[in-house]
């Protein structure tokens, strides 16, 4: 089956700043991807060009088995919510009208429904909203449009904590109805947690990370007790890092814990502690080469 996503070698360069180097990797239908990494990673490059709204310097991006430049088959695929997005000088129902005429299964319903939850004022004109509520309608849009391939461009400018909570819902339920390719860059990871089925890293333009969501949970654990009881617990096994406050050691270890070495940990009293997905993106981002974390790519 031609995969929905499909980049090979990918390199985008801005005036001698490499923004993207040869990246790789394949998205199926039907899957939520969340695309992480700090500031100028290159998440915001690497989804413009999915959305045919860059070019690659160098290397392949297919969606659908095609190229997304100016490709309208293609792009009337898929959709692009970007925090900044910027719309022209309209109201916000016909923001609603002009998304519903392009996108081929928007859901009118779906776009009242969510209008009403964010309480979006159909009559103001969009200028005259707040930031956050610029946000809330691109989310409106971006759901409603209900496209094959939708990508989130950090959705979350302005939101507080309840819309983004009702963003996180609406999603799931709408992709559990739905399920299609959903791809959100996010810094808010441990908020995505359990949205995500699969995880790609960018560190610095570079693919660090490239796994299933599920491999990566309980992957790696915090150690935390005595110095002496933590190395002897941590021995031959690779570890991200280690902190020693006072006679506390605390060392994040890589790899899956089994019953024995739990009944070890208790009988030299240390405490265990799952390493959260945002922990490990970080770890994964400066780590990529030595910690033996990057995982092989989910397929
Ligand atoms: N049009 C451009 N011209 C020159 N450099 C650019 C351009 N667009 C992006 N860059 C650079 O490419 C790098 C990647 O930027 P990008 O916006 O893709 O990062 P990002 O991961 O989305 O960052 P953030 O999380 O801060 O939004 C940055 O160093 C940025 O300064």
């Amino acid at each position: 089956m031609t995969p929905a996503i499909s980049v090979a070698g990918v390199e985008c360069r801005y005036r001698g700043h490499q923004a993207l180097t040869d990246v790789t990797f394949e998205i199926d239908t039907p899957s939520i991807t969340g695309l992480l990494g700090r500031n100028g990673a290159g998440k915001t490059t690497l989804l413009r060009i999915l959305a045919g709204q860059e070019f690659a310097t160098s290397g392949r991006v297919h969606v659908f088995g095609a190229g997304p430049l100016e490709n309208d088959a293609v792009l009337r695929r898929m959709i692009l919510i970007r925090e900044d997005q910027i719309y022209p000088d309209l109201r916000v129902r016909h923001a609603i009208t002009a998304a519903s005429l392009l996108y081929p299964n928007w859901d009118t319903d779906l776009a009242g429904t969510l209008l009403d939850l964010y309480e979006l004022p159909p009559n103001r004109p969009i200028k005259k909203l707040s930031r956050g509520m610029r946000t809330a309608l691109g989310i409106v849009i971006g759901l409603a449009a209900r496209a094959e391939i939708t990508l989130f461009d950090e959705p979350y400018a302005g939101l507080d904590a309840v819309a983004r909570m009702l963003f996180y819902d609406q999603l799931l339920a709408d992709y559990t109805a739905h399920p299609r390719c959903i791809v959100l860059s996010t810094h808010l990871i441990d908020e995505a947690d359990e949205l995500l089925d699969r995880v790609l890293v960018l560190d610095h333009g570079k693919l660090v990370l490239d796994a299933l969501a599920e491999d990566l949970r309980g992957t790696a654990t915090i150690v935390t007790g005595p110095a002496d009881c933590v190395e002897r617990f941590v021995a031959g096994r690779a570890t991200l890092s280690r902190r020693t406050m006072g006679t506390q050691t605390q060392a994040v270890m890589v790899g899956r814990l089994d019953e024995r070495d739990r009944e070890v940990a208790d009988h030299l009293r240390l405490r265990l502690e799952r390493v959260t997905l945002q922990q490990l993106a970080v770890y994964a981002a400066g780590h990529d080469t030595q910690s033996g974390l990057t995982p092989a790519r989910a397929s």
